[in-house]
């Protein structure tokens, strides 16, 4: 049997603007296997979170899914209706976002907010109800006296933390993660990281974890996809692709980034910034910055090619396909 839990197949999701659409994910595809961490990064701006949202379902306009297909648990998601998402949502995937502030319900408890969860998904038993909710408030480390805390009554980190547990209630099988670090200091940052990742690997979950800081993910996902203006530009295990980046926009994301370990080296970061999405540059779309571009890289857009144990989005590997 297979292991793959979900298959993004060809996702083209475009914003409509008063001038061209801009394509914010443009033929994105890839698997994820159960029990994987999958880190997705990039600049801002390149698509990740919109890909995110087209892989939840929660799209809302002016974005709009164009076409592909979002298989989950052998099951194509796209087109499916509101009902029949709610009984997915929660107990098959859930979804932690960038603020927890502006996920949770501001004049509820946070029992309250688990008890409503637990409810829409037939979960009758008061007692079964109150017991799951401590059982998730210990997993992610918070006494559960907070069950009684409305959400402003919390610190930045608690917060998230909490959206963690409630995320967590029905036992999903993939957690989608957009930056749900990103409010935090960085020492707040990695502790919620060591424990998002003892958690996956305790209860089994798979993990879609977004974020910009590439060092933040390098230590805790299994493999990473790196996004440029709307395409994967280069995917593959994280050790590698750490360790010998490929595409040359990997290797300035690497770059741009102090490393934890490893000797002092200085920071140089990528000239110039990613381009406008509705009026992209012919053939590639990093070749305006990139440091390696060559006369071809403006007439040929490039395909995702082996490159080393990573696949990339350049040119300089194609005659390696
Ligand atoms: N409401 C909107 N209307 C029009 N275009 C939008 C809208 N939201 C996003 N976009 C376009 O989609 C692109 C991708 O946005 P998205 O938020 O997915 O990027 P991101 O990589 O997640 O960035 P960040 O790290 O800042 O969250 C943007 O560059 C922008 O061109």
């Amino acid at each position: 049997m297979s292991d793959t839990i979900l298959d993004v197949r060809d996702i083209v999701v475009e914003y409509t603007t008063s001038r061209e659409p801009a394509r914010a994910v443009d033929h994105v595809s890839f698997t994820l296997d159960r029990g994987e961490f999958l880190g997705i990064v990039g600049e801002s701006g390149c698509g990740k979170s919109t890909m995110l949202f087209a892989i939840a379902q929660l799209l809302t306009p002016p974005a709009q899914l164009v076409s592909g297909e979002v298989i989950f648990k052998g099951r194509n998601m796209v087109g499916l209706r509101g009902g029949e998402l709610r009984s997915i949502r929660w107990r098959d995937y859930s979804v932690v976002m960038q603020s927890a502030m502006n996920a949770l319900n501001p004049v509820k408890t946070v029992g309250a907010q688990f008890e409503d969860t637990m409810r829409a998904h037939g979960q009758g038993k008061t007692a079964g109800i109150r017991a799951r909710s401590r059982e998730v408030m210990a997993l992610v480390g918070i006494d559960a006296i907070h069950l009684k805390s409305y959400p402003h009554q919390l610190s930045g980190g608690m917060r998230q933390r909490v959206m963690i547990a409630m995320a967590l209630l029905l036992s999903p099988d993939l957690v989608v993660m957009d930056e749900p670090t990103s409010a935090l200091d960085v020492v707040a940052q990695r502790s919620l990281m060591v424990q998002i990742k003892d958690l996956q690997k305790k209860l089994g979950f798979a993990v879609i974890f977004v974020t910009h800081d590439m060092s933040l993910v390098g230590h805790f996902s299994d493999r990473l996809a790196v996004m440029y203006a709307g395409k994967i530009v280069e995917i593959g295990p994280t050790r590698p692709l750490f360790a010998a980046p490929q595409h040359p926009y990997t290797r300035g994301l690497l770059e741009s980034f102090p490393s934890v370990y490893g000797p002092k080296v200085q920071l140089k970061g990528i000239p110039g910034s990613p381009p406008d999405l509705t009026d992209l540059p012919s053939g590639c779309r990093f070749r305006p910055r990139c440091g390696q571009v060559m006369p071809r890289c403006a007439e040929i857009e490039p395909d995702l090619y082996p490159s080393g144990d990573t696949r990339s989005r350049c040119l300089l590997f194609e005659e390696r396909a």
